[in-house]
This record gives structure tokens, C-alpha cells and sequence, in this order.
């Protein structure tokens, strides 16, 4: 039996692809594929020369349009393109890179070039048979355009980073390829925001790159690939002369042989995605941008499966592969680290200085002759970290992040500046400050314990004693809110609670303070997500070798407003567990005097007294919100016109009337059945006598 001619192979393919598309029970993905094969058979059919350039290019464009309206279709029956969101985050990380180029293409400059100059009157000549354009214009921020010209000449464009060459036809396409595929914004946007088609020039045939080299000098050492200047390059010779039927090839006629051409539109043909934006043929770049399109197609795809794609790629498919790569990708530092400021210092806390401050230098002393606050190690150390043989594990960018975001940069705080709770800051002072002020002393059974718990209401100065910890001790003080490793860390949280160890065993004496460490150490349970289950005994390793270790001076410091939810394990790890309780009447009275000390008051003895009685129940913070309300009292009485006239001296003093109004307002914010709660738990597991 004679074998089928390739032609006649084609034409059943064809057939069997019309079937495939016209069919009512084609699933998107199938037709597209379906679409796709036409195109790729009309490009081939065109190479061959079997059908004419204007035939090619009005098949072209029909094919396109509905290969484009079902890969842009928001439509989950009919479309592909339920994913738009995700591959423009994608390709958004991609373009990135390439922020940092810089054209040296200006309007200005590029007309300017004598190169520019002798390639237009070259083109001039060539084609001299044609009109040359009136207007055509370089545009440095999006490559080279010209104004919608039939068969205007080619134009050379020689930029710093080599020569490129492109018609001016092509150069139409820039400006009108969109609009002439019907989806305009789609098109677009998915194809200025995809990753560039990459290539490697191996992967070219020979004949194709020697054809580029001859009609393209220079152009091949152009670093257009992988950088924005691909994508745009891309979209500037995208459609443009595939559709008007007057193709001015890139490929000029009298500048390659006739053998050349045919095999030039060939070459285009099997390499036109690999190819991408660069020297093929008119319908070529179409199909680059096409494969830039759908994300589905790569260029080994192109190759290989010339005929139609059995193995289509949907973009689901082809977005979870990038983001399986990502993923593999994410430890790189710059990825994973590098760009986005990721703040882990106490991201939850209330108050008025739940926040940490930016990087301030602290005082260096203390006012109760507490330990000189340690020098901020992040700009001396950082250069050791590196060489340090206990970090040569960690990542250094983690490391770096520590230093910089974990390590506590806040503003001092005194003990007096946290009233009553004096039990629990005599302990503190036994356990943390001397210890660090005299190791030599405490030693052996006198050793420090090296886990605290915090606990009590929220509100009372848990965080506070924290923050004073971190200036008195003397340590290195790495404070973390656990709830930022566990949320914003996932998967990354572990190791970074390990790099955490890891730094403070290089910084030490150091206290690691953990804010809500409820959160990451609460009771493991079924329902427990992975992520955190693996935080939580990585840190439990870590607390472990940080508690038990004789040598290491590294005190863990938690604090928590629900104490009952923390691991037994854990817990027995915290030996020092320190209730802080509601503040009795001597510490309000105390947050009242210090607050109003700074202001403008005309509180007398007797009425702060009062205010004590009636505030029972109220915790720090909101004795505190106490005073800031009574504070606005003075301003609220003051006419609205006044306000813009008066000088802060005539403002009245805060007086016992706006502490009154002001209780009207604020309210207790522990109710007496949590104290319960609170009270059960220290009779049960705390150390306060
Ligand atoms: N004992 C205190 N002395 C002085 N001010 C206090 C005291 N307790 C609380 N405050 C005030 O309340 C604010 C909040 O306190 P802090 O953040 O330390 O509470 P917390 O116990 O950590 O609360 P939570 O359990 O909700 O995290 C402090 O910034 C401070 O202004
Ligand atoms: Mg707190």
C-alpha cells in the first residue's frame, strides 16, 4: 500500500481537528488544542508554500481569535482563563527582575544615531519603490514603534545593548496587533506579564540562527530573553503583518536568497516559540506571542508536538508546575527574604506601645542601677555571623532577619515604669538580671532557670516586663509574637525558630522573649494543621536544648494571656511561672500619678484616691485608656471655634470631672469569671507565692 503524502496526513489532521472543534462535547481545553494545531497547520502550510501569504494570514487570524477568546474566556465551561489573577502575580514576580534595566532608547536620542540615520536610508533605497514614513517614532519605555504604514522599510534600531532590527510593519503591530486579534486588554496584559518565552541557542537549528545572524546582526547577543525587553520585543513584532496580507517580513526579500527564505519560514516555522520575538517570519512571532499566551505551550512542546498537542497543558496545570518550582525556589534567599520586610517583633500587641520602635539607641544605663543595656550587636556582629561554626546551617538571610527585625530595637523601659506586680519583678531580677550580671555566682544549683512564663489578664504588663527585661538584663533580647511565626511563616516557621536558637546561642547572654506564645505552643491536637505541629516540636527541641544546656545562657521568657491552653510540655519547660495580675489599688494609682505627671492636671490627692476606688477591676491598659480618655475632656469643652485659635497653655488642666465622664466610657476589660479562670491556673501551676 502507498504510503499517505504529508499533505494528505495533514489534511485528515485537519479534518479531525474541525471535528474536534466543531463538536458540542469538545471540553475547552480540547478545542483550544484544536485551534491551536490549525494554526500551526496553517503556519506550516504557509512554509511549504502551499497557500498564499494573504491566505495564511486571513486563516491565521480567524484561528487566533478563537484560540484567544477561549484561552481569555472567564467562563469555567467554555474558557481557560479562571486563573488570570494567579499567573499575573506570577508573572508580576518574573518582571521584577528586569525592573532594574533601563533603556537607553529615548524619543530623543535614538534619531539622533548616526547608525539609525544610514539604516533608514539604507532602507530608503532598498525600497525605494516605496513611500518611507512620515513618523516613525522610537519609544524608549516600549520599544520601537511607527505609525501604521503598508510595506514601510525596515528599520535598524541600534540600542546599547546591541542591534535590533524590525519593520515598520512590525513596529505597526506594536501599536495595533491587539486590537486586530479583537482582545485587545487580555492579550496584552497576559502577554506583557507572562515570563518571557526563553531560549537557548542550542536548541535552535542551525540554519535558523546562521539566517539570524545574517539578516540580524548582533541582534542574537541582545539580552532579550528572560528580561521585559523580550516581552516587549515580543509584542512589537507580535501580530502586525500576519494580518494585512502585505507581508515586509523581517526577512527582506533581497537580503536572503530564495533557498534562504523558504528555509527562513521554515526554520520559523518548527522554532517559532523557541525563536520567541526574535528574526522569524511574520507569522512566527504570532505564534511565539500565542505560546507566551497560554503559559501551556513551551517551546519544547512546539517543537515536538508540531502536530496539534495531545498532552495539552491546561494553564491549572501548568500553574501548579511554577508554583511547585517556586516553591523548590523559595529557599533562595532573595525569594524567600530578599524583597519583602517580613516584621516578626510582637505584631499583636495592644496598646500604646505594642509596637516596637524603630532602631533607637538606648540608654546607657538603667535607673535602678539595673544592668547597662547591651550594646545593639546588629551592626557589629553581622559580619562575624557568617563565620560562626553554629550558623553555618542557617540560612544567611535568616540569620540577617533576626538580627535586624527579631532583635529588639525598642525604646528603654524602667522597672518603675511597670506598677505594682512586685513579686513578679523581684523574681525577675533573681532569675534574669543578676544571673547575667554574675554568672560566676550563679552557678550549680543556684543556676538560673532558663524558661519564664508570664501569665495573667490581658492588659497587665506582660509585654511591658518583656520589653524591661530586654533593657535591664544586659542580654542580647530577641523578641518574637508567636503568632507571626505560625501565620506568616508557614512553612518556613520551624526553620526559622531554629535560626532564632541558633542566633541566640551566638549572642549570648541572650533572652528570647515569645509574646502570645499561647499560640505556638497550645495543646497539639488532631485537628492540628501540619505546619504549626512542626513549629511547635522544633521549638520544644529547641527549648529543650536551650533549658537543659548548662553552658548556654539563654533564658526563654514567655508570655501569654491564656495560660491553660499551653502543652504540659511546654509547660514543664517554663519552670517559672509568674502570674501577673490585675493591678491592685497602689499600682493604679501609680499608673495615674506617672501618666498625669506629664500633662496639665489639677488632680488633688483626695480626688486620685477616688479614682482608685472606682477603677477596682481595671487592668494596666485600661487604666491607662482611663487617662487618655479623661485627657480629651479639656478638648471637648472647648468650643469648636476655639480649637483652631487656642495655644495648648490655654487649654484647662485635666480635672476630677473628665476622670468621671471619662469612667463612663471606659470599662473594665477582664470580667471576674476569667480572674477565676486565672487565679485556678496559678493556684495549680504558678510559682507565685
Ligand atoms: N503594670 C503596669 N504598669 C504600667 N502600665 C501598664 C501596666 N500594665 C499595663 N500597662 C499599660 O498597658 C499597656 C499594655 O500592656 P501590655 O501590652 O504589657 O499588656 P499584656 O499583659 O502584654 O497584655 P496581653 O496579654 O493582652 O498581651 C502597656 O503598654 C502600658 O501602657
Ligand atoms: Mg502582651
Amino acid at each position: 500500500m502507498e504510503a499517505p503524502t504529508a499533505s494528505a496526513v495533514h489534511l485528515s489532521e485537519w479534518q479531525e481537528t474541525s471535528f474536534a472543534v466543531t463538536s458540542g462535547t469538545c471540553p475547552p481545553e480540547q478545542k483550544a488544542d484544536g485551534y491551536r494545531a490549525k494554526v500551526l497547520r496553517i503556519q506550516y502550510a504557509w512554509a511549504n508554500s502551499e497557500i498564499s501569504q494573504a491566505c495564511a494570514a486571513s486563516l491565521f487570524r480567524k484561528y487566533a481569535e478563537k484560540y484567544s477568546a477561549i484561552i481569555d474566556s472567564g467562563n469555567a465551561e467554555t474558557g481557560l482563563n479562571n486563573y488570570a489573577e494567579n499567573i499575573l502575580t506570577l508573572a508580576k514576580c518574573q518582571q521584577s527582575d528586569s525592573d532594574k534595566w533601563q533603556s537607553a532608547l529615548t524619543t530623543d536620542n535614538v534619531f539622533e544615531l548616526e547608525c539609525v540615520r544610514e539604516r533608514m536610508r539604507a532602507g530608503k533605497i532598498f525600497q525605494s519603490s516605496q513611500m518611507a514614513p512620515a513618523d516613525a517614532r522610537v519609544r524608549a519605555d516600549k520599544g520601537v514603534s511607527a505609525p501604521a504604514a503598508p510595506a514601510l522599510p525596515k528599520l535598524h534600531v541600534f540600542g546599547s545593548t546591541g542591534e535590533t532590527e524590525l519593520t515598520a510593519a512590525s513596529a505597526k503591530c506594536a501599536s495595533q496587533g491587539p486590537d486586530l486579534l479583537g482582545h485587545p486588554s487580555s492579550s496584552k496584559s497576559i502577554q506583557s506579564s507572562l515570563p518571557p518565552v526563553t531560549r537557548t541557542s542550542d536548541t535552535l537549528p542551525a540554519a535558523s540562527a546562521s539566517l539570524s545572524k545574517q539578516v540580524l546582526p548582533g541582534f542574537q547577543a541582545t539580552p532579550l530573553f528572560g528580561s521585559k525587553e523580550a516581552t516587549n520585543s515580543s509584542s512589537l513584532k507580535m501580530p502586525g503583518n500576519c494580518y494585512d496580507g502585505q507581508n515586509s517580513s523581517l526577512f527582506g526579500q533581497s537580503a536572503v536568497p530564495a533557498w534562504s527564505a523558504n528555509s527562513g519560514k521554515r526554520k520559523a516555522f518548527y522554532s517559532l516559540a523557541d525563536e520567541g520575538s526574535t528574526a522569524v517570519p511574520s507569522l512566527a512571532p504570532c505564534q511565539a506571542s500565542i505560546s507566551t499566551e497560554t503559559n501551556g505551550f513551551s517551546g519544547q512542546r512546539n517543537r515536538n508536538e508540531e502536530s496539534s498537542g495531545p498532552g495539552f497543558k491546561t494553564a491549572k496545570e501548568q500553574l501548579w508546575m511554577d508554583q511547585q518550582k517556586k516553591s523548590q525556589n523559595q529557599r533562595a534567599p532573595v525569594s524567600s527574604y530578599g524583597g519583602v520586610k517580613k516584621s516578626l517583633g510582637a505584631g499583636r500587641s495592644r496598646g500604646p506601645f505594642g509596637k516596637f520602635v524603630p532602631p533607637v539607641p538606648k540608654q546607657d544605663g538603667s535607673e535602678n542601677g539595673g544592668a547597662q543595656c547591651k550594646p545593639h550587636v546588629g551592626e557589629s556582629t553581622d559580619p562575624l555571623l557568617p563565620v560562626d561554626e553554629r550558623l553555618k546551617n542557617i540560612e544567611p538571610k535568616m540569620v540577617e532577619l533576626i538580627m535586624h527585625e527579631i532583635m529588639d530595637h525598642g525604646p528603654p523601659v524602667s522597672w518603675d515604669d511597670i506598677a505594682g506586680v512586685e513579686f513578679a519583678k523581684a523574681t525577675i531580677k533573681e532569675i534574669v538580671v543578676w544571673p547575667m550580671l554574675r554568672p560566676d555566682i550563679f552557678t550549680g544549683l543556684r543556676g538560673p532557670p532558663k524558661g519564664i512564663l508570664l501569665f495573667g489578664p490581658p492588659g497587665t504588663g506582660k509585654t511591658l516586663i518583656g520589653k524591661c527585661i530586654a533593657c535591664q538584663s544586659g542580654a542580647t533580647f530577641f523578641s518574637i509574637s508567636a503568632s507571626s511565626l505560625t501565620s506568616k511563616w508557614v512553612g518556613e516557621g520551624e526553620k526559622m525558630v531554629r535560626a532564632l536558637f541558633a542566633v541566640a546561642r551566638c549572642q549570648q547572654p541572650a533572652v528570647i522573649f515569645i509574646d502570645e506564645i499561647d499560640s505556638l505552643l497550645s495543646q497539639r491536637g488532631e485537628g492540628e494543621h501540619e505546619s504549626s505541629r512542626r513549629i511547635k516540636t522544633e521549638f520544644l527541641v529547641q527549648l529543650d536544648g536551650a533549658t537543659t544546656s548548662s553552658e548556654d545562657r539563654i533564658l526563654v521568657v514567655g508570655a501569654t494571656n491564656r495560660p491553660q491552653e499551653i502543652d504540659e510540655a511546654a509547660r514543664r519547660r517554663l519552670v517559672k511561672r509568674l502570674y501577673i495580675p490585675l493591678p491592685e489599688g497602689s499600682a493604679r494609682k501609680q499608673i495615674v500619678t506617672r501618666l498625669m505627671a506629664k500633662e496639665h492636671c489639677s488632680l488633688n490627692e483626695e480626688e486620685i484616691k477616688l479614682i482608685v476606688q472606682k477603677t477596682d477591676g481595671f487592668s494596666g491598659a485600661d487604666m491607662t485608656q482611663l487617662c487618655r480618655e479623661a485627657s480629651l475632656g479639656p478638648i471637648r469643652s472647648l468650643q469648636s471655634m476655639d480649637i483652631a485659635t487656642i495655644t495648648p497653655e490655654q487649654v484647662r488642666p485635666i480635672s476630677f470631672l473628665d476622670f468621671e465622664s471619662a469612667l463612663r466610657t471606659v470599662r473594665p476589660s477582664v470580667s471576674p469569671k476569667d480572674l477565676e479562670l486565672y487565679e485556678t491556673w496559678n493556684q495549680t501551676f504558678g510559682c507565685s507565692r
